[in-house]
């Protein structure tokens, strides 16, 4: 069911499920989350194939302390209802489904899951790319306690828009910030689509930094090369854990005194509030980490 702890998910890196290097690749990658892919990744004649080499992956426990989850194909699509037996059955961390348009969609998939046998650990992701979507996120994410995960899809609202991929993405921004709106209205954690020019780094890195300053948990990741730059970005600084600590222990020190401030800064409860957030997440990031060596 949807998460009660924090869960980092910095760096969620897609790969083709038909790649065999890429699967074993993925055991020693630092990425905090793994989508192993059945729609776009993969051809028509290697879905069945695919499909066996994500569930085995699955099953194998050898992916350590990074969520695993598998994207199966979307409603309506030749193999999504196939997917979706088989997936659920192997039980990963999470089902990602593709283009998901609506509330009735979202109970209709856990009602399948459910139907399917899936553990009540394997929750659904969903993802949003598409103009309607867009304008029924918050009902989308509120449908099911068994959704946990908001993902979008923005190569796909691109197309839909008839738009273009520009630096800043000043087409996709009113998209994003409806995403973001519904997400945190229903209480889901959302993580930002992908960008797909894996040698351009710093266009990658100015992405990122957008998709932190507007809210997203984040990023989903198409190249190995992209996770430690969305680990760096989507974790606290060590300057925000820093002041972090010191807005609590302002805090403390200034109870019953009336205004309390740090480094020149009024402090009220909602600033506590966020400091306590962002020591959570250091420290969830830490254990992680440290599960990790
Ligand atoms: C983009 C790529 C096709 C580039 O592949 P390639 O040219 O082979 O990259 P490299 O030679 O630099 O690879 C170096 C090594 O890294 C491994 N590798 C590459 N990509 C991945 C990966 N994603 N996960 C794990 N490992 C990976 C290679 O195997 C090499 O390993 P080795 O030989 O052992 O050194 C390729 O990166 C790729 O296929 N990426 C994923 C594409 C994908 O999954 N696309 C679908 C999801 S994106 C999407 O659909 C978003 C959404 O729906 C929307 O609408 O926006
Ligand atoms: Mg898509």
């Amino acid at each position: 069911m949807a998460d009660t702890v924090f869960r980092p998910r910095r760096s969620v890196l897609y790969m083709p499920s038909s790649n065999a290097r890429a699967l074993d690749k993925a055991k020693t990658l630092p990425c905090d989350a793994l989508i192993l892919d059945l729609e776009d990744a993969v051809a028509p004649d290697a879905k069945e194939a695919a499909r066996e080499a994500a569930c085995a992956a699955a099953r194998s426990g050898e992916y350590a302390r990074r969520e695993l989850t598998i994207r199966i194909n979307g409603i309506g699509m030749p193999w999504h209802e196939d997917d979706l037996r088989a997936a659920a059955a192997a039980g990963p961390d999470a089902i990602v489904v593709p283009k998901v348009g609506s509330a009735d969609e979202v109970r209709t998939l856990v009602a399948a899951m459910e139907d399917a046998g899936a553990p009540d650990r394997t929750t659904l992701w969903a993802m949003v790319e598409t103009p309607g979507a867009m304008l029924r996120v918050e009902e989308i994410a509120s449908a099911s306690d068994r959704l946990s995960v908001l993902v979008m899809g923005t190569n796909d609202l691109v197309k839909e828009l008839y738009a273009e991929h520009v630096p800043g993405r000043q087409p996709l921004l009113a998209g994003l910030g409806l995403a973001l709106l519904g997400a945190r209205a229903a209480g889901k954690a959302i993580l930002d689509g992908v960008y797909n020019d894996v040698k351009d780094t710093e266009g990658f890195l100015a992405e990122c930094a957008q998709g932190r300053q507007l809210g997203f948990d984040g990023k989903t990741l198409i190249h190995p090369g992209q996770v430690t730059g969305a680990n760096e970005a989507f974790a606290p600084s060590s300057q925000a854990v820093e002041d972090a600590r010191g807005i609590l222990q302002a805090w403390e020190d200034g109870q019953g005194s009336g205004v309390v401030t740090y480094n020149g800064r009024m402090i009220e409860n909602l600033h506590v509030e966020s400091a306590q957030r962002v020591l959570t997440m250091h420290e969830a990031i830490t254990a992680l980490e440290a599960e990790a060596s």
